[in-house]
């Protein structure tokens, strides 16, 4: 494989809600789709999934769009490329930047699917045919509101329920949830919200048998949510703290963690994300695959991945409807009674609709 062309589109997309996290509201995704062109014309698409404030990890659009047009595509062009698992070393020397890392690497395991004629889920080394999902909801105004939300995900079929708390919406919420919905899974994502020092009242979430409580403490802590877990009888689960394979060892070693949620940008791609996952299944750590509000580009490496065998938790990857008036995609990603059905067609397994990705371009370069 050597790739001779790289194309970054500035992508603008209009969510259909407003997504609220703890460190701000999205209603428009700004992101960077990347695509690679073989020298035998063959496209494979990836996209940056950093948001355009550097609140959930230090990546931007902006040092997205900078890394990959003076570090990372300079690298790769017309370069001979075997495996897709090469692009980490030819990227070692730059550090971090993950996000930027993964969505050109996304794009090369593309290209390398569709040259060798199986899916992205084949070339991993995935077999499932269907995959369970959740859905995740951002921060409402009001629990009624919030009650009424997840009515409608569960009536969908959604295998798992996804909220967000932080201090003032936490407990008296998840009571409220559990009394509503008695035998539905729930899980909860505090992305970093608490300390320590809020022990005790996390411990109230016991209660409510959880199926995990995602990044409780600091974005990059191992050692405390070590601490935490030992007083807590609900899982926790690592998101922002696990960067790569390294990481994981620690908290898995240190018992900061009984699950992990990998998000393939925020691990700097498909293949350091299939080592988190050879690692966390030898040491009976479930994972799940978690969303980072993508395209349809980005939800279907996200299908890809949750094929491989330790993905035994429903994750976020929802249908493209849930955020979406239109995808980038053809056919969209659905979801049918929390179950996607992998796509059997060549690399990402879906069409890119070229007239769509032109209608929410804001700028573009080539390079080749
Ligand atoms: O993509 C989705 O549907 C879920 C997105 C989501 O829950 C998150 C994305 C980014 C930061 C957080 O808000 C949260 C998470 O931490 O998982
Ligand atoms: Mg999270």
């Amino acid at each position: 494989m050597r790739i001779e062309k790289v194309t970054l589109r500035l992508m603008e997309m209009e969510m259909k809600a407003p997504f609220t996290t703890s460190f701000g509201t999205f209603k428009t995704r700004e992101f960077i789709l990347v695509e690679a062109v073989d020298a035998d014309g063959t496209s494979g698409w990836g996209e940056t999934v950093a948001f355009n404030v550097p609140f959930y990890s230090e990546e931007t659009v902006k040092t997205n769009w900078h890394m990959l047009e003076d570090y990372l595509i300079p690298l790769i062009l017309h370069k001979e490329i075997e495996h897709p698992d090469e692009v980490n070393e030819i990227f070692a020397p730059i550090r971090k930047n993950n996000m930027a890392k993964a969505a050109i690497e996304g794009a090369i395991w593309d290209v390398y699917a569709k040259q060798n004629n199986m899916s992205l889920a084949e070339a991993l080394g995935g077999k499932r045919e269907s995959i369970d999902v959740g859905i995740s909801i951002g921060i409402q105004d009001t629990v009624e509101e919030l009650v009424e939300i997840v009515r409608g995900f569960v009536n969908e079929g959604y295998k798992r329920i996804k909220v967000k708390i932080k201090p003032d919406w936490d407990v008296e919420v998840m009571r409220t949830l559990r009394s509503e919905f008695p035998d539905t899974a729930i899980m909860a994502d505090a992305n970093s919200a608490y300390s320590l020092n809020d022990t005790a009242l996390l411990k109230q979430l016991d209660e409510f048998d959880l199926m995990m409580i995602e990044q409780p403490l600091a974005s990059d802590d191992i050692i405390d949510h070590a601490k935490l877990q030992k007083e807590l009888s609900t899982p926790i689960c690592l998101d922002e703290s696990i960067h790569s394979l390294e990481d994981a060892k620690k908290a898995v070693e240190l018992g900061s963690t009984k699950i992990i949620n990998i998000k393939i940008g925020r691990v700097g791609g498909l293949t350091e994300a299939v080592k988190i996952h050879d690692y966390c299944q030898e040491n009976n750590i479930p994972v799940w695959c978690g969303g980072m509000l993508e395209s349809g580009i980005g939800r279907a490496h996200n299908v890809a991945l949750t094929t491989l065998p330790n993905f035994t938790l429903p994750g976020d990857t929802a249908s493209s409807s849930r955020y979406w008036e239109k995808d980038l995609i053809e056919p969209e990603v659905v979801s049918v009674d929390g179950l996607i059905e992998v796509p059997k067609a060549k690399g990402i397994g879906y069409e890119v609709n070229l007239e769509t990705v032109d209608q929410f371009t804001v700028d573009k370069k080539e390079f080749n």
